[in-house]
Protein backbone atom coordinates (compact mmCIF):
# COMPACT_ATOMS: atom_id res chain seq x y z
CA UNK A 1 0.00 0.00 0.00
CA UNK A 2 1.45 3.04 -1.09
CA UNK A 3 2.35 5.45 1.86
CA UNK A 4 2.62 9.50 2.20
CA UNK A 5 5.04 11.09 4.06
CA UNK A 6 2.06 12.91 5.82
CA UNK A 7 1.08 9.48 7.31
CA UNK A 8 4.14 8.53 8.02
CA UNK A 9 5.19 10.67 10.23
CA UNK A 10 1.43 10.90 11.89
CA UNK A 11 2.32 7.35 12.62
CA UNK A 12 6.12 7.65 14.16
CA UNK A 13 4.93 10.35 15.99
CA UNK A 14 2.89 7.97 18.13
CA UNK A 15 6.46 6.22 19.04
CA UNK A 16 7.75 8.10 22.41
CA UNK A 17 11.19 7.80 22.93
CA UNK A 18 12.59 7.17 26.28
CA UNK A 19 11.94 10.80 27.52
CA UNK A 20 8.17 10.35 26.86
CA UNK A 21 8.77 12.39 24.00
CA UNK A 22 7.59 11.38 20.58
CA UNK A 23 10.20 10.16 18.28
CA UNK A 24 9.87 12.68 15.30
CA UNK A 25 9.84 15.84 17.72
CA UNK A 26 12.53 14.69 19.58
CA UNK A 27 14.71 14.85 16.07
CA UNK A 28 15.20 11.23 16.21
CA UNK A 29 14.01 10.61 12.52
CA UNK A 30 15.88 11.87 9.50
CA UNK A 31 16.46 11.30 6.03
CA UNK A 32 13.11 9.62 6.25
CA UNK A 33 12.52 8.56 2.29
CA UNK A 34 9.22 7.18 1.91
CA UNK A 35 8.89 5.35 -1.34
CA UNK A 36 5.50 3.36 -2.42
CA UNK A 37 5.24 1.26 0.36
CA UNK A 38 8.62 1.66 1.76
CA UNK A 39 9.66 3.27 4.36
CA UNK A 40 13.31 4.52 5.22
CA UNK A 41 14.92 6.44 7.81
CA UNK A 42 17.86 6.84 9.91
CA UNK A 43 18.23 7.46 13.61
CA UNK A 44 20.30 9.05 15.07
CA UNK A 45 21.11 8.26 18.88
CA UNK A 46 24.18 9.07 21.30
CA UNK A 47 24.14 5.12 22.47
CA UNK A 48 21.82 2.35 20.61
CA UNK A 49 20.51 0.52 23.62
CA UNK A 50 17.94 2.48 25.12
CA UNK A 51 16.77 3.15 21.58
CA UNK A 52 16.08 -0.73 20.32
CA UNK A 53 12.52 -0.87 21.95
CA UNK A 54 12.08 2.77 20.01
CA UNK A 55 12.64 1.53 16.65
CA UNK A 56 11.13 -2.11 17.17
CA UNK A 57 7.66 -0.44 18.41
CA UNK A 58 8.49 2.04 14.64
CA UNK A 59 9.17 -0.96 12.74
CA UNK A 60 5.65 -2.83 13.86
CA UNK A 61 3.77 0.29 13.69
CA UNK A 62 5.00 1.38 10.33
CA UNK A 63 4.19 -2.40 9.19
CA UNK A 64 0.76 -2.12 10.40
CA UNK A 65 0.17 1.15 8.73
CA UNK A 66 1.18 -0.82 5.84
CA UNK A 67 4.45 -0.21 4.75
CA UNK A 68 5.83 -3.50 2.93
CA UNK A 69 9.67 -2.30 3.89
CA UNK A 70 11.04 -1.04 6.94
CA UNK A 71 14.76 0.06 6.98
CA UNK A 72 15.61 2.14 9.90
CA UNK A 73 19.07 2.71 10.19
CA UNK A 74 20.43 3.22 13.82
CA UNK A 75 23.63 5.81 13.59
CA UNK A 76 25.35 6.10 17.22
CA UNK A 77 27.60 9.16 17.82
CA UNK A 78 29.20 10.41 21.10
CA UNK A 79 27.80 12.01 23.66
CA UNK A 80 28.97 15.30 23.02
CA UNK A 81 27.78 18.54 24.45
CA UNK A 82 25.66 20.47 21.88
CA UNK A 83 27.82 22.90 20.86
CA UNK A 84 28.73 26.36 22.17
CA UNK A 85 27.59 29.31 20.73
CA UNK A 86 29.98 31.42 22.11
CA UNK A 87 32.42 32.70 19.71
CA UNK A 88 35.52 30.42 19.60
CA UNK A 89 37.90 33.55 18.18
CA UNK A 90 37.48 36.83 17.04
CA UNK A 91 35.62 36.69 14.07
CA UNK A 92 37.85 37.72 10.93
CA UNK A 93 35.97 40.01 8.57
CA UNK A 94 34.82 38.43 5.17
CA UNK A 95 32.56 39.27 2.26
CA UNK A 96 29.62 37.48 2.10
CA UNK A 97 29.72 33.52 1.41
CA UNK A 98 27.42 30.75 -0.03
CA UNK A 99 26.49 28.38 2.57
CA UNK A 100 27.25 25.21 1.30
CA UNK A 101 24.73 23.45 -0.80
CA UNK A 102 22.16 26.04 -0.40
CA UNK A 103 21.01 27.88 -3.96
CA UNK A 104 19.54 30.70 -2.59
CA UNK A 105 18.96 32.84 0.47
CA UNK A 106 15.44 35.01 0.88
CA UNK A 107 15.28 36.97 4.18
CA UNK A 108 11.49 37.13 5.53
CA UNK A 109 11.72 40.86 7.30
CA UNK A 110 9.65 43.62 8.94
CA UNK A 111 10.13 46.94 10.15
CA UNK A 112 7.74 46.19 12.84
CA UNK A 113 7.00 43.28 15.36
CA UNK A 114 3.73 41.39 15.82
CA UNK A 115 2.83 41.77 11.74
CA UNK A 116 3.19 38.20 10.91
CA UNK A 117 6.70 38.13 9.74
CA UNK A 118 6.58 34.33 11.14
CA UNK A 119 3.44 33.32 10.38
CA UNK A 120 4.22 33.82 6.50
CA UNK A 121 7.60 32.65 6.53
CA UNK A 122 6.16 29.00 8.22
CA UNK A 123 3.55 29.01 5.33
CA UNK A 124 5.47 29.75 2.84
CA UNK A 125 8.09 27.57 3.78
CA UNK A 126 5.49 24.66 3.70
CA UNK A 127 4.00 26.11 0.27
CA UNK A 128 7.61 26.10 -1.11
CA UNK A 129 7.63 22.16 0.03
CA UNK A 130 4.39 21.53 -1.28
CA UNK A 131 5.26 22.76 -4.77
CA UNK A 132 8.84 20.28 -4.42
CA UNK A 133 10.91 22.82 -3.26
CA UNK A 134 13.97 21.43 -1.02
CA UNK A 135 13.22 24.42 1.24
CA UNK A 136 14.86 25.30 4.66
CA UNK A 137 13.88 27.61 7.44
CA UNK A 138 16.30 29.79 9.90
CA UNK A 139 14.30 31.26 12.41
CA UNK A 140 16.85 34.12 13.49
CA UNK A 141 14.18 35.70 15.69
CA UNK A 142 16.70 36.38 18.58
CA UNK A 143 14.11 38.27 20.24
CA UNK A 144 11.25 36.20 19.87
CA UNK A 145 11.95 32.73 18.09
CA UNK A 146 8.45 31.13 17.21
CA UNK A 147 9.40 28.80 14.29
CA UNK A 148 9.69 25.67 16.78
CA UNK A 149 5.86 26.54 17.77
CA UNK A 150 4.44 27.16 14.27
CA UNK A 151 6.33 23.95 12.74
CA UNK A 152 5.47 22.09 15.80
CA UNK A 153 8.94 20.69 16.18
CA UNK A 154 10.86 20.46 19.96
CA UNK A 155 14.02 18.67 21.30
CA UNK A 156 17.81 20.17 21.05
CA UNK A 157 19.19 19.75 17.89
CA UNK A 158 22.03 17.39 18.16
CA UNK A 159 25.78 18.02 17.11
CA UNK A 160 27.85 14.79 16.71
CA UNK A 161 31.12 16.10 16.78
CA UNK A 162 30.66 19.31 19.04
CA UNK A 163 30.75 21.12 15.56
CA UNK A 164 28.42 20.40 12.89
CA UNK A 165 24.29 21.01 13.77
CA UNK A 166 22.08 18.66 12.76
CA UNK A 167 18.83 20.31 11.86
CA UNK A 168 15.11 19.23 12.43
CA UNK A 169 12.41 18.75 9.84
CA UNK A 170 8.86 18.94 9.93
CA UNK A 171 6.17 19.22 6.25
CA UNK A 172 9.20 18.90 3.96
CA UNK A 173 11.01 22.28 6.18
CA UNK A 174 14.35 21.68 7.26
CA UNK A 175 14.83 23.97 10.08
CA UNK A 176 16.89 25.35 12.92
CA UNK A 177 15.62 27.81 15.20
CA UNK A 178 18.07 29.63 17.91
CA UNK A 179 14.89 29.13 19.88
CA UNK A 180 15.85 25.29 20.07
CA UNK A 181 19.68 26.49 21.64
CA UNK A 182 18.24 27.99 24.24
CA UNK A 183 15.81 27.35 26.99
CA UNK A 184 12.19 28.10 26.86
CA UNK A 185 11.89 30.29 29.52
CA UNK A 186 14.87 31.64 30.15
CA UNK A 187 15.22 35.57 28.60
CA UNK A 188 18.85 35.75 26.66
CA UNK A 189 20.06 39.02 26.14
CA UNK A 190 22.18 39.01 23.30
CA UNK A 191 25.15 41.06 22.49
CA UNK A 192 26.53 42.47 19.31
CA UNK A 193 29.49 40.13 19.05
CA UNK A 194 27.41 37.23 20.34
CA UNK A 195 24.52 37.45 18.10
CA UNK A 196 26.53 37.42 15.03
CA UNK A 197 28.34 34.53 16.08
CA UNK A 198 25.62 32.20 16.70
CA UNK A 199 23.68 33.57 13.94
CA UNK A 200 27.32 32.51 11.37
CA UNK A 201 26.83 29.30 13.10
CA UNK A 202 23.38 28.90 12.49
CA UNK A 203 24.19 29.69 8.90
CA UNK A 204 27.46 27.96 8.24
CA UNK A 205 27.74 24.83 10.80
CA UNK A 206 24.30 23.32 10.54
CA UNK A 207 24.00 20.92 8.20
CA UNK A 208 21.20 21.72 5.61
CA UNK A 209 22.26 19.57 3.23
CA UNK A 210 21.09 20.58 -0.44
CA UNK A 211 18.47 23.04 -0.30
CA UNK A 212 17.01 25.09 -3.46
CA UNK A 213 16.49 27.87 -1.03
CA UNK A 214 16.78 28.78 2.17
CA UNK A 215 14.28 31.42 4.02
CA UNK A 216 15.61 33.36 6.73
CA UNK A 217 12.89 34.43 9.17
CA UNK A 218 14.43 37.79 10.76
CA UNK A 219 13.59 39.22 13.55
CA UNK A 220 11.58 42.52 13.42
CA UNK A 221 13.36 45.90 12.65
CA UNK A 222 16.88 47.39 11.30
CA UNK A 223 19.67 45.81 13.49
CA UNK A 224 22.48 43.79 14.10
CA UNK A 225 20.79 40.38 12.68
CA UNK A 226 19.79 41.65 9.20
CA UNK A 227 22.90 43.57 9.00
CA UNK A 228 25.26 40.61 9.71
CA UNK A 229 23.11 38.38 7.17
CA UNK A 230 23.25 40.69 4.18
CA UNK A 231 27.61 40.90 5.39
CA UNK A 232 28.20 37.47 6.20
CA UNK A 233 25.96 35.62 2.87
CA UNK A 234 25.31 35.72 -0.09
CA UNK A 235 21.81 36.79 0.33
CA UNK A 236 19.27 36.74 -3.38
CA UNK A 237 16.59 38.73 -2.01
CA UNK A 238 14.55 39.66 0.92
CA UNK A 239 10.85 40.11 1.37
CA UNK A 240 9.12 42.73 3.09
CA UNK A 241 5.55 41.70 5.68
CA UNK A 242 4.15 44.28 6.67
CA UNK A 243 0.29 45.55 7.89
CA UNK A 244 -1.46 47.89 5.80
CA UNK A 245 -1.34 50.44 8.54
CA UNK A 246 0.52 53.82 8.60
CA UNK A 247 3.07 53.01 11.27
CA UNK A 248 3.73 49.90 10.18
CA UNK A 249 4.55 50.93 6.41
CA UNK A 250 6.75 53.69 7.85
CA UNK A 251 8.72 50.64 9.66
CA UNK A 252 8.66 48.77 6.46
CA UNK A 253 10.07 51.64 4.24
CA UNK A 254 12.92 51.98 6.64
CA UNK A 255 13.52 48.32 6.60
CA UNK A 256 13.24 48.49 2.71
CA UNK A 257 16.07 51.32 2.56
CA UNK A 258 18.64 49.40 4.72
CA UNK A 259 18.31 46.34 2.73
CA UNK A 260 18.82 48.34 -0.45
CA UNK A 261 21.87 49.97 1.17
CA UNK A 262 23.43 46.69 2.03
CA UNK A 263 22.79 45.53 -1.66
CA UNK A 264 20.26 43.15 -1.12
CA UNK A 265 17.64 42.78 -3.88
CA UNK A 266 14.06 43.36 -2.93
CA UNK A 267 12.06 40.58 -4.13
CA UNK A 268 8.65 42.08 -2.99
CA UNK A 269 6.13 43.18 -0.29
CA UNK A 270 3.63 40.84 1.01
CA UNK A 271 0.23 42.80 3.03
CA UNK A 272 -0.48 40.39 5.77
CA UNK A 273 -3.97 41.00 7.66
CA UNK A 274 -5.06 42.65 4.99
CA UNK A 275 -8.72 42.45 5.30
CA UNK A 276 -10.92 40.58 8.08
CA UNK A 277 -12.75 37.90 7.09
CA UNK A 278 -15.23 36.87 9.53
CA UNK A 279 -14.79 32.56 10.34
CA UNK A 280 -18.63 32.65 11.22
CA UNK A 281 -20.38 34.56 8.54
CA UNK A 282 -17.43 35.54 5.84
CA UNK A 283 -18.17 38.90 6.24
CA UNK A 284 -15.00 41.12 5.29
CA UNK A 285 -13.96 44.56 6.81
CA UNK A 286 -10.60 46.50 6.77
CA UNK A 287 -9.81 46.24 10.16
CA UNK A 288 -6.43 47.96 9.25
CA UNK A 289 -7.63 49.49 6.69
CA UNK A 290 -6.46 47.93 3.13
CA UNK A 291 -3.90 48.49 0.02
CA UNK A 292 -1.31 50.70 2.34
CA UNK A 293 1.54 48.13 1.05
CA UNK A 294 -0.47 47.65 -2.84
CA UNK A 295 0.52 51.30 -3.13
CA UNK A 296 3.73 51.60 -1.04
CA UNK A 297 5.11 48.61 -3.05
CA UNK A 298 4.30 50.62 -6.33
CA UNK A 299 5.74 53.94 -5.10
CA UNK A 300 8.64 52.09 -3.97
CA UNK A 301 8.84 50.26 -7.39
CA UNK A 302 8.55 46.75 -6.10
CA UNK A 303 6.08 43.52 -6.66
CA UNK A 304 3.46 43.22 -4.47
CA UNK A 305 3.51 39.30 -3.63
CA UNK A 306 0.06 38.87 -2.07
CA UNK A 307 -2.60 40.36 0.56
CA UNK A 308 -2.71 37.47 3.08
CA UNK A 309 -6.15 38.02 4.86
CA UNK A 310 -6.48 38.35 8.80
CA UNK A 311 -8.41 34.96 9.59
CA UNK A 312 -8.83 32.89 12.34
CA UNK A 313 -7.84 29.88 11.16
CA UNK A 314 -4.36 31.48 10.32
CA UNK A 315 -3.91 32.21 14.18
CA UNK A 316 -4.95 28.55 15.52
CA UNK A 317 -3.08 26.95 12.96
CA UNK A 318 -0.04 28.76 13.16
CA UNK A 319 -0.18 28.42 17.06
CA UNK A 320 -0.91 25.07 16.53
CA UNK A 321 1.99 24.03 15.21
CA UNK A 322 0.50 23.06 11.76
CA UNK A 323 0.69 26.26 9.10
CA UNK A 324 -2.44 26.40 7.68
CA UNK A 325 -0.63 25.38 4.19
CA UNK A 326 -0.53 22.51 6.09
CA UNK A 327 -3.41 21.94 8.07
CA UNK A 328 -5.71 23.34 5.52
CA UNK A 329 -4.57 22.89 2.06
CA UNK A 330 -7.53 23.68 0.06
CA UNK A 331 -8.47 26.88 1.70
CA UNK A 332 -8.86 29.94 0.17
CA UNK A 333 -5.77 31.45 2.62
CA UNK A 334 -3.84 28.65 1.91
CA UNK A 335 -3.54 29.53 -1.73
CA UNK A 336 -2.77 32.86 -1.09
CA UNK A 337 1.01 31.48 0.24
CA UNK A 338 1.03 28.62 -2.61
CA UNK A 339 0.49 31.62 -5.10
CA UNK A 340 3.55 33.58 -3.65
CA UNK A 341 5.70 30.47 -3.83
CA UNK A 342 4.56 29.33 -6.94
CA UNK A 343 5.49 33.40 -8.30
CA UNK A 344 8.88 32.98 -6.33
CA UNK A 345 9.68 29.57 -7.96
CA UNK A 346 8.79 31.38 -11.48
CA UNK A 347 10.70 33.71 -10.96
CA UNK A 348 13.48 32.02 -10.24
CA UNK A 349 13.97 33.19 -6.78
CA UNK A 350 12.93 29.72 -4.41
N1 LIG B 1 -3.04 36.62 8.57
C1 LIG B 1 -3.21 36.34 9.86
N2 LIG B 1 -4.44 36.05 10.35
C2 LIG B 1 -4.64 35.79 11.67
N3 LIG B 1 -3.66 35.79 12.58
C3 LIG B 1 -2.40 36.07 12.16
C4 LIG B 1 -2.11 36.35 10.78
N4 LIG B 1 -0.77 36.59 10.68
C5 LIG B 1 -0.27 36.45 11.91
N5 LIG B 1 -1.23 36.15 12.80
C6 LIG B 1 -1.08 35.94 14.26
O1 LIG B 1 -0.51 37.12 14.81
C7 LIG B 1 0.43 36.80 15.82
C8 LIG B 1 1.78 37.42 15.47
O2 LIG B 1 2.27 36.80 14.30
P1 LIG B 1 3.81 36.44 14.10
O3 LIG B 1 4.39 35.85 15.32
O4 LIG B 1 3.90 35.70 12.82
O5 LIG B 1 4.37 37.91 13.89
P2 LIG B 1 5.87 38.41 13.78
O6 LIG B 1 5.85 39.58 12.88
O7 LIG B 1 6.78 37.30 13.39
O8 LIG B 1 6.11 38.81 15.26
P3 LIG B 1 7.48 39.08 16.03
O9 LIG B 1 7.94 40.38 15.56
O10 LIG B 1 7.06 39.09 17.47
O11 LIG B 1 8.40 37.95 15.70
C9 LIG B 1 0.46 35.28 15.92
O12 LIG B 1 -0.37 34.86 16.96
C10 LIG B 1 -0.11 34.81 14.57
O13 LIG B 1 -0.77 33.57 14.68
Amino acid sequence: MALSREEVLACLKEVKDPSGTDMVSAGLVRALNVEGAAVRFVMEVARPEPYMAVKDEAEAKLRALGAETVAIVMTAHSDKAPPDLKPQKKAEPKGPEKIPGVDRIIAIASGKGGVGKSTVSANLACALAAEGRRVGLLDADVYGPSQPRMLGVSGRPQSPDGKIILPLRNYGVTMMSIGLMTNDDQAVVWRGPMLMGALQQMMMQVQWGALDVLLVDLPPGTGDVQMTLAQKAEVTGAIIVSTPQDVALLDARKGIDMFKQLGTPIVGMIENMSTHICSACGHEEHVFGHGGVAAEAEKLGVPLLAEIPLHLDIRLAADGGAPIVVSKPDSAQAQGFRQVARKLIEAGKA
